[in-house]
């Protein structure tokens, strides 16, 4: 039986515990607070991130990291992208050293720009091949509720991926594997960006003609920056760049789209913050995105009016009118 480590009980490491349970493996949860383990031992349900989702009996939460990681095959990272190096500091010592390495997390660490699985190797010196990265349109509810979704789990390696993809893959979550990391990293860091963007439309009382076009142009933008950065072109066509895209820009699950809906409808960024209980990764990664867009001679307009929205003080209808009356291009 394969024994799996979730690092970081959200709502999707909860989620994915559940996941890999279901799958048939012994998954151990672990949680920063000891309250929030005591309470899924007596209740099977984490009612912080999942209320009304039972837990499967072969999820085990513990504080202890020594003690999720002891025999793990599989180690799944959940945490916000900006905190992943600080918890991987901690973390590394503990890890088995044969341990499969999966990412769940879509982001771009802020000042380096690297990508999860690039933090991962640099912070724990595992080789390439065992890290992957799990990305496509997987809203941790509806998941949790077995509402049928498909994903992608990339890894250079493609046999790793395949021992991953039979780890996790149960009668409602259908895992396909890809091996282009960057292209299924990249898809879901930036689709959170578009996401944001999404919601501010949103939240100004636009409707579908003006969500499409986002989503189409964010793509495009999407797939340019992939492309300069080595990615497959046609990863952004698959379930971890159009098929996220999509699930997350029209979703009102979406933290990311719903903290974009608030900005559009006149809140300020601090006012959003206070608010905001979960990670909304797209906040702080579409820096990210664009330092590596200028570093690589990208042009990505959505992402740059993400930024200026919510870290330059723009408002949202000033946005909508710079990027309407942009220079006229081809298609
Ligand atoms: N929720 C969803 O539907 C999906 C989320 N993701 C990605 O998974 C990653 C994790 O997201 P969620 O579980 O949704 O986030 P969340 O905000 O629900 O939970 C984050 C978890 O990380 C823990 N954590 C550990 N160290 C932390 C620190 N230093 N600061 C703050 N929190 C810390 C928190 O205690 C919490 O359990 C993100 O990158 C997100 O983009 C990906 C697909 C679906
Ligand atoms: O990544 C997600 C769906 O695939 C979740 O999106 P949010 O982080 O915006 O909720």
């Amino acid at each position: 039986m394969t024994r799996a480590a979730v690092l970081g009980a959200g709502s999707w490491g909860t989620t994915f515990a559940k996941v890999l349970a279901d799958a048939g493996c012994s998954v151990a949860l672990h949680a920063r607070r000891p309250e929030l383990v005591e309470t899924i031992a007596r209740t099977r349900e984490n009612a912080d991130y999942l209320p009304g989702v039972r837990l499967p009996a072969a999820v085990r939460a513990t504080v202890d990291p020594a003690e999720a990681l002891d025999g793990a095959d599989v180690v799944v990272l959940a945490v916000p992208s900006q905190t992943l190096r600080d918890n991987l500091a901690g973390w590394t010592p503990l890890l088995p050293p044969e341990a499969s390495l999966l990412s769940l997390m879509k982001g771009v660490e802020l000042g380096t720009t690297k990508r999860m699985s690039e933090v991962i190797c640099e912070v724990t010196g595992a080789g390439a091949d065992r890290v992957a990265a799990l990305s496509g349109p997987n809203l941790a509810r509806e998941i949790a509720e077995e509402q049928p979704s498909a994903t992608v789990i990339a890894c250079s390696d493609t046999e790793r991926a395949e021992l991953l993809q039979a780890a996790c893959g149960t009668p409602y979550f259908r895992p396909y594997t890809n091996p282009d990391l960057v292209g299924c990293e990249l898809g879901g860091a930036v689709k959170n960006v578009i996401a944001l963007a999404c919601g501010v439309a949103t939240g100004l009382g636009f409707g579908d003609n003006t969500r499409a076009s986002l989503i189409t142009r964010g793509l495009a933008e999407t797939a340019r920056l992939g492309m300069a950065l080595g990615a497959d072109v046609t990863t952004f066509a698959g379930l971890a760049g159009l098929g996220d895209l999509v699930a997350t820009c029209s979703s009102p699950l979406s933290r990311n789209r719903t903290f974009g809906e608030h900005l559009g409808q006149g809140m300020s960024v601090a006012e959003v913050l206070q608010i905001t209980k979960q990670t909304a990764e797209g906040v702080k990664t579409c820096r990210s995105v664009l330092d590596l867009a200028r570093a690589h001679g990208v042009d990505v307009p959505i992402t740059e009016a993400v930024v200026r929205v919510c870290h330059e003080g723009e408002s949202a209808a000033q946005m909508v009118r710079e990027m309407m009356s942009r220079e006229a291009k081809p298609e």
